[in-house]
C-alpha cells in the first residue's frame, strides 16, 4: 500500500527578503519534518537571522511559506504566530521590569496546549530558582532561558530559535541544549540558527548551511562523519 502524502511540518521555496533596497536573501529552499531539529548554520551575514524573519513575515518577502501545507506567504506575523509558529529572537525580548514569573504569566495563549508555569520551571530549573527576580538581575543565560520559556506559554509548537547559545558560558549552553532535548521529545518541531557547530551537531537532525542569502549545503547528522565531509563544512563554516 501507498504511503499517504505526508506534507512537510515547514516547507521554504525560492524565499526573497529584502531590507529596503538591499536583497538579503536569494531564493531560499529548505523544509522541516514534523518533529525535526534543523539548524541553520553560516558565517556572519550569510542571511540566517533575516530566513527566520522572513518566515515570521517581519520583513518584506517574496516566495513560498507553507506550514502543515498552509500558505503562510502573505500573512502579517499576527496571523502566521496563530499557526502555532514562536520566534525567539537573538535579542531576546523580555520585560526588564517584570520578574520571572511575571514575565512568564504575560504571553497571551494563541494556541491550545501552552506550557503551564510549573511545567516551564521543570523545564528550567534555573528559573524557578530566579522566580522572583527582576529581568535586569537575569544573566544571560537565564534571560536566554526566559526569552524561550515565554514562547513555550503561547502554545507555539513550531520554534524558531535565533542563536540561543550566543555569548553563554558551557554549562549554561549545556542546559539549554537538555531543555531543547526535552522538547524535541515532547514533540517541538525546531528551526535553529546556530554559529556554535559544536552545539549545533550534538543536538540536530540535520544542518543547512547559508551563504549570500541561499541554502549551499543541506548534511544530515548520520553524515556527518562521512568522508569528505567535515571538509567541505570547514570550507564554508570555517569550523
Ligand atoms: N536591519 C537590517 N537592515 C539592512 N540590512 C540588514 C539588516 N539586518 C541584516 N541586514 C543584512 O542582511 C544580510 C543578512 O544578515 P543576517 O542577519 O540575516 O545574517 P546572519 O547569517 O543571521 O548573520 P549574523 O550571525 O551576523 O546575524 C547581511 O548582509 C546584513 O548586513
Amino acid at each position: 500500500m501507498l504511503e499517504p502524502h505526508r506534507e512537510k511540518r515547514l516547507r521554504v521555496e525560492g524565499l526573497n527578503a529584502f531590507y529596503g533596497d538591499s536583497h538579503v536573501l536569494h531564493g531560499i529552499d529548505l523544509h522541516v519534518e514534523r518533529g525535526e531539529l534543523v539548524t541553520l548554520l553560516g558565517r556572519n551575514g550569510a542571511g540566517k537571522t533575516s530566513t527566520l524573519r522572513a518566515v515570521m513575515g517581519l520583513i518584506e518577502r517574496r516566495g513560498e511559506v507553507r506550514l502543515d501545507g498552509a500558505d503562510l506567504s502573505r500573512l502579517p506575523p499576527h496571523k502566521i504566530a496563530r499557526y502555532g509558529i514562536g520566534y525567539v529572537p537573538e535579542e531576546r525580548g523580555i520585560f526588564s521590569s517584570l520578574d520571572v514569573t511575571e514575565n512568564l504569566l504575560l504571553p497571551p495563549q494563541i494556541k491550545p496546549g501552552g506550557m503551564s508555569v510549573e511545567e516551564i520551571y521543570a523545564l528550567f530549573p534555573n528559573l524557578k530558582e530566579r522566580a522572583d527576580s527582576q529581568g535586569t538581575k537575569l544573566s544571560g543565560g537565564e534571560q536566554q532561558m526566559l526569552a524561550m520559556a515565554r514562547i513555550l506559554r503561547t502554545g507555539a509548537d513550531f520554534l524558531l530559535l535565533d542563536e540561543v547559545t550566543e555569548g553563554l558560558a558551557p554549562v549554561i549552553i549545556e542546559q539549554i541544549g537538555i531543555a531543547i532535548g526535552l522538547l524535541k521529545e515532547r514533540g517541538f518541531t525546531i528551526l535553529l540558527v546556530e554559529q556554535n557547530f559544536p552545539f549545533a551537531s550534538r543536538i540536530a537532525d540535520r544542518h543547512y548551511v547559508i551563504e549570500n542569502g541561499r541554502v549551499v549545503d543541506m548534511v544530515a547528522r548520520d553524515e556527518l562523519g562521512a568522508p569528505g565531509v567535515s571538509e567541505r563544512l570547514h570550507s564554508f563554516l570555517g569550523v
